[in-house]
């Protein structure tokens, strides 16, 4: 290969394992050999010397895709660096390596949106990006018209299925996205599993679309408007006009500092803002090049988030000195894919695990976000797990907590039948913990009308000494949180209720509270094909089969009948359906200690 193309790949695997190389086992990937004589780890080449396909699969490499430098080698048809840790941006560069017939991306940490220019690789027959964190919409794949293959479940993925040609495709798969609207007409082809987990996609082959609401037609009895009521109309077409230019005007110039940035400035701006490009990357140097100033990455993040360094560290002497760069390079693990993003846990040097908890709502304001995150990090609570860091962008926000190695509630209640025995006295710990240090912060952030907003067994975790924590406090459901500060009257939706029933912020954590209580005394899932706990619990209870309810583990182990049955009246009280009747955390965590107390005094006084 010539020389320009050799040193192009070196710094491409520069970028994709910084300062790791030989670590990772790659031979070659040096200026010393050539990649087609010097057997160079995942290269292949044609027998006139050129690099045809580059295939570095758990390769264990963790920097950042340079599609500039890699596509510097124009006869590229294989690209596959599936299994990786790679983080970043899919760069619109990767349009250069026009050969490209297959890009296999699967299972690392890409994020961002796809690149538009993904459409101008017309050579393309198969694409894997699966197993990531790519959002945003889909490019116009229905151009590359031999486009065998395309799979991206995973993600986070949302607007239109576009139209292909189903009937060329040989595997589809945008499962477990955020994808919307009718699935345009696949041909028989594709079952649901291709589709599954997209909670707004409808059609064959998923349950029908609602019906398209028919368009109001005016009647025949309709006058035609008089040139009078013509006048006032435009009047107030020409008033609206006014106002939309004027708030225009002013959007205009509040934005004006980034506003200053030439060509591809505010694409870049989006770039950096995203966490994973903050390290050099080919965008930033980029960006720096295309911009032709000094501006450094530093301060490009302050205009960007106003003055807020990229990652905010705020509480553990372990991570001082954490770079963001440091937090996105270390080795991660995916430990989970909730409604609301992805949980990684990740290892840095020294012993010291971390989770990462990536959250999809790009509603949220940065502004809001981060003052909430400091108003929960001020409130103290020995049973609330506190975030260790943020990370707070347009597009992106993260939370850092420290791993907590014991598990959640969750689990040790509804885990394989070998694990721990979870007694009733254990039971009641953990409800009267958790009851006091939700109790405690809603007092102390009632003003802010910070809740937690997302309560659930999954929730609360054990820490090394085995107390329950809870996690998350008051990630969720921000938008709403506010709107109920703004106005009392207004309700939001509970998570766990999933009923359609509507509960205030702080109502809404008692009644997700309530349901943890259920769960508690009867062991059981709080919902599983179509068995409702509450509703289950609340009928059961009516017809005077209290017991019935009770978890048999409990019964068998000798527990007070009477206290549980105490204990289960506070958790009706919980999920009350009238939520302005419903008990405030403090009141259920006098109730429950009352309980306690009475446990406690029979434990001294039983023989
Ligand atoms: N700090 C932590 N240490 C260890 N495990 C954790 C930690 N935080 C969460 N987990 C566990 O990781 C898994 C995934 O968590 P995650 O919050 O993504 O799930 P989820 O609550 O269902 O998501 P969502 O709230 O977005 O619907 C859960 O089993 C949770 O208990």
């Amino acid at each position: 290969e010539e020389n320009e193309v050799k040193q192009a790949l070196v710094q491409f695997m520069e970028k994709l394992s910084p300062g790791n190389v030989t670590r990772n086992g790659i031979r070659g990937w040096n200026m010393s050999t050539d990649p087609c004589i010097g057997n160079w780890t995942g290269v292949v080449c044609d027998k006139q010397g050129s690099v045809r396909k580059i295939i570095l699969e758990k390769a264990n490499l963790t920097g950042v895709l340079d599609a500039h430098s890699l596509c510097v080698t124009k006869a590229l048809i294989v690209l596959s660096l599936k299994n990786n840790n790679i983080t970043d941006l899919l760069s619109e560069d990767i349009a250069i390596c026009k050969e490209l017939t297959h890009l296999y991306l699967s299972e690392n940490r890409f994020s961002g949106d796809l690149p538009e220019s993904l459409s101008q690789l017309s050579n393309l027959k198969r694409v894997d990006i699966s197993n990531n964190n790519f959002y945003g919409e889909l490019p116009d794949i229905q151009k590359i018209s031999g486009l065998i293959s395309f799979l991206a479940q995973n993600n986070q993925l949302e607007g239109q299925i576009p139209d292909l040609d189903f009937s060329n495709l040989k595997e589809f798969n945008v499962s477990n996205n955020f994808f919307s609207g009718p699935i345009p007409d696949v041909k028989g082809h594709f079952t649901a599993a291709s589709f599954l987990g997209n909670p707004k996609l409808c059609g064959i082959p998923l349950t029908a679309c609602p019906p398209i609401p028919a368009p109001i037609i005016p009647t025949k009895k309709s006058k035609k408007p008089s040139s009078q009521k013509l006048l006032i109309f435009s009047g107030y077409v020409i008033l609206g006009l006014v106002v939309v230019l004027f708030v225009v005007y002013k959007l205009f110039n509040r934005n004006k500092p980034c506003e200053d940035q030439k060509e591809k400035a505010t694409k870049n701006a989006v770039a950096h803002d995203n966490p994973s490009t903050i390290p050099s990357t080919t965008a930033s140097s980029e960006y720096k090049a295309g911009a032709g100033n000094q501006t450094s990455e530093y301060s490009l993040t302050s205009v960007e988030t106003g003055m807020v360094p990229p990652l905010v560290v705020l509480t553990s002497p372990l991570l001082r000195g954490l770079t963001f760069e440091e937090l996105l390079r270390a080795p991660a693990e995916l430990l989970g894919r909730g409604k609301h993003g992805s949980l990684y846990k990740v290892m840095l040097d020294g012993g010291v695990n971390l989770v990462v908890k990536r959250i999809r709502n790009c509603g949220i304001s940065s502004d809001n976000f981060k003052t909430r995150m400091k108003k929960i990090d001020q409130v103290k609570c020995h049973n609330v797990l506190p975030a260790v860091a943020f990370y707070c962008s347009r597009q992106e926000k993260l939370l850092v907590y420290e791993y907590q190695p014991n598990g959640n509630l969750f689990k040790l209640l509804h885990g394989s039948p070998t694990s721990q025995i979870f007694d009733w006295g254990s039971r009641l710990n953990v409800a009267d913990s958790i009851a006091e240090a939700l109790a405690f912060m809603h007092r102390e952030l009632h003003e802010d009308g910070i809740a937690h907003g997302n309560l659930k067994s999954m929730n609360i975790l054990f820490n090394m000494a085995m107390e329950p924590c809870i996690s998350e406090y008051g990630v969720m459901e921000v938008e709403n949180q506010d709107q109920s500060v703004l106005s009392p009257k207004n309700e939001i939706q509970n998570d766990n209720a999933n009923k359609g029933h509507a509960y205030s912020t702080f109502k809404g954590d008692v009644y997700a509270f309530g349901v943890i209580l259920l769960e508690l005394l009867t062991g059981k899932l709080v919902q599983k094909n179509g068995f409702d706990l509450p509703s289950w619990v609340n009928s059961v209870v009516k017809e005077e089969w209290t017991v019935e309810v009770f978890d048999r583990a409990l019964i068998s182990e000798g527990a007070s009948e009477e206290r549980m049955v105490n204990l289960l009246q506070v958790a009706l009280k919980c999920i009350d359906a009238s939520p302005n009747d419903g008990p405030t955390m403090s009141r259920v965590s006098l109730m429950i200690k009352s309980i306690k107390e009475e446990e406690e005094s029979s434990i001294t006084f039983d023989p």
